[in-house]
């Protein structure tokens, strides 16, 4: 299994797709694993040499406690990008991934193509985090189990897709309530709202039609408005777009990202 150490925390990461092909990052959400990408990978395998990685304390990477930062997150992305042989790349990140391509955009921009921002922002409520942190670590992932669930998929999608739903419920309640608690408070601490309009590679935005955390009013539309260039494009999916729309997503960044 491919690990990287980095200062307190060992991070899980796997090559996929073809090596000969231009790289692509694909980062998760919080309280998600690179799993979030399976449905995925299948249209994207083709095109792309793909890295994941499980941020710290997620999925099989393991971290120290603490409050992390959306620096030190990309700084993990970068020993993993390094480890893995990645010069150069483009990435794909969902919600807190997302956040994290944004910082490392615009703290290592010689590194990176293009970047496509799904489901994300640059800015969420301070407060509403440090009370789900204070909870997590209190009580325990159980403890704020319905509300992400509530956030991360629609009701549509639990419909049609009960097991899947379960598995993302149990990955989500057996993760460590510490390492929930340090994304969310980089989450909570993020200050991109004012340096996002230094991004200077090709950027996409997507929202998600049914995403009630991150939707494009108030997210999305700050996002493409503030960095220059942007596009745009709205999926029908909620939070976590890779599960719900993976075969429309995924062709949307094969259009972006070889276009
Ligand atoms: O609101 C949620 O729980 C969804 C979410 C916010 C940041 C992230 O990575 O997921």
């Amino acid at each position: 299994m491919p690990v990287v150490k980095v200062p307190h925390a060992s991070l899980y990461w796997k090559l996929d797709g073809r090596d000969d092909a231009p790289a692509l990052i694909l980062l998760n959400s919080i309280g998600t694993d690179m799993g979030l990408w399976d449905a995925a990978l299948p249209y994207l395998r083709e095109h792309f040499a793909l890295l994941r990685i499980d941020t710290r304390g997620h999925g099989a990477s393991t971290a120290e406690p603490g409050d992390y930062t959306l620096q030190l997150l990309a700084e993990d992305v970068l020993a993993a990008a390094d480890a893995a042989g990645l010069s150069h790349f483009s990435l794909a990140g969902v919600s807190l991934g997302g956040m994290i391509g944004m910082e490392l955009a615009l703290n290592s921009p010689d590194r990176l193509h293009k970047l496509a921002l799904i489901c994300t922002s640059a800015t969420m409520d301070p407060a509403s985090w440090n009370d789900r942190i204070a909870k997590v670590r209190t009580e325990g992932m159980a403890a704020i189990a319905d509300l992400a669930m509530g956030r991360f998929l629609s009701e549509a999608f639990l419909a049609g897709n009960p097991a899947v739903y379960e598995t993302v419920r149990r990955n989500f309640i057996s993760m460590d309530a510490e390492a929930y608690a340090g994304c969310g408070a980089a989450i909570r601490d993020m200050d991109l709202s004012n340096r996002i309009s230094r991004i200077a590679c090709p950027t996409l935005v997507v929202t998600g039609s049914r995403d009630s955390s991150t939707p494009y009013e108030g997210h999305g539309d700050y996002l493409v408005a503030q960095i220059p260039g942007a596009s745009h494009c709205l999926l029908g999916a909620a939070h976590l777009a890779p599960l719900e729309a993976p075969a429309a997503l995924a062709g949307l960044l094969v259009s972006f990202l070889e276009g």
